[in-house]
């Protein structure tokens, strides 16, 4: 016997929250809930404004017909399926089927977007190896250069990560990089996308011996996950990529590249991010993913995230919104 129910949620997002262009005041999304013998599984269905192609409303839709599909035993093609929804509805039933193990990967790489000194205090806090994320390519190059450098300085057995989101004419990275004194470069674990073009990202980390790694890249029609000197990694964003069979697809061929792989999140609520965590442990367990985005929320849903003080948002508050 199964059935399954849909939830609807809207959780406060900390003021000045801004993806690309525009302020996100509230986060929207689904839960869904899976019954199967008197077993439980949930899932997290959020497509990401200015990031996924499909909105809210068009993914509840479609997560209605397939949940009504999985309902009657039918053979599901999430290939087919929006990314955000073929990512919730593979989590809620490999959780059902104890495919996704409990473990999860904690460890968070810091990230930091403004004041470089809060960086240093929370690094000096960190067990294990360093390894912190900077955003760059909001502001000056010269500046960024300047930080990341003074950064990899302060700390020298920190791994540094740095994701410019294509912000970048190759004359700016190259102003970046000047700052960046030569012995500090092999510091940068990697930097996410300089360049607007693949290409001049790919000549940049050539010239400047700075490793560069895929983020937007992946979503790219046509991408191919390839070995090309100077790209270290890949990041994986689930909701924005699709299941999680098709995530295990792309972390084995980056592996078998010579690639690292890095779980991120698509700005999920604590209960997708603890998914996320999951799956991190399981596929990618020596690499640190970029999970660091529970400080964005006022609230948490439905699960709490390890040491995080923010009031959780229990199911029974949600609207169900539908059930087969
Ligand atoms: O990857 C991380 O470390 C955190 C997540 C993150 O950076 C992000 C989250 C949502 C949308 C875009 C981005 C980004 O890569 O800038
Ligand atoms: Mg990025």
């Amino acid at each position: 016997m199964r059935s399954a129910k849909l939830f609807q949620y809207q959780l406060p997002m900390d003021s000045g929250v801004i993806l690309r262009d525009q302020r996100l005041i509230t986060r929207e999304g689904w839960v869904i809930e899976l019954c199967q013998d008197q077993q439980r599984a949930y899932g997290e269905i959020a497509p990401l404004p200015e990031f996924s192609l499909e909105t809210a409303t068009e993914a509840g839709e479609q997560a209605q017909q397939i949940l009504s599909q999985w309902v009657a035993g039918e053979e599901l093609d999430l290939d087919a399926a929006f990314p955000s929804v073929a990512f919730g509805i593979s989590c809620a039933i490999a959780e059902l089927a104890a495919e996704l193990p409990e473990t999860g990967n904690y460890l968070v790489a810091p990230l930091c977007s403004g004041d470089p000194d809060d960086l240093v205090v929370r690094l000096n806090q960190m067990p294990g190896n360093k390894v912190a994320k900077i955003k760059v390519g909001m502001y000056e190059a010269v500046r960024d250069g300047i930080v990341a450098n003074m950064l990899l300085e302060a700390i020298p057995d920190m791994q540094l990560r740095l994701d410019a989101n294509r912000q970048w004419t190759p004359l700016k990275a190259q102003q970046f990089a000047k700052y960046i004194k030569p012995e500090h470069r092999s510091g940068i674990a990697f930097l996410e996308e300089p360049c607007r073009l693949p290409s001049d990202s790919l000549a940049f980390a050539q010239q400047t011996g700075i490793n560069i790694a895929w983020d937007e890249t992946v979503r790219d029609v046509g991408f191919e996950v390839k070995a090309e000197p100077g790209v270290a990694a890949i990041i994986i964003k689930p909701t924005l990529i699709g299941s999680l069979a098709r995530c295990i697809a792309l972390i084995e061929q980056a592996h078998a590249a010579g690639l690292t792989a890095v779980i991120s999140s698509s700005i999920e609520s604590s209960l997708g991010l603890n998914q996320l965590a999951r799956l991190a442990q399981w596929q990618t367990p020596n690499v640190i993913p970029g999970l660091d985005t529970m400080q964005l929320f006022q609230v948490q849903l439905i699960q709490s995230w390890p040491d995080c003080e923010l009031p959780v948002v229990p199911l029974s508050e949600l609207d169900m919104v539908w059930h087969k």
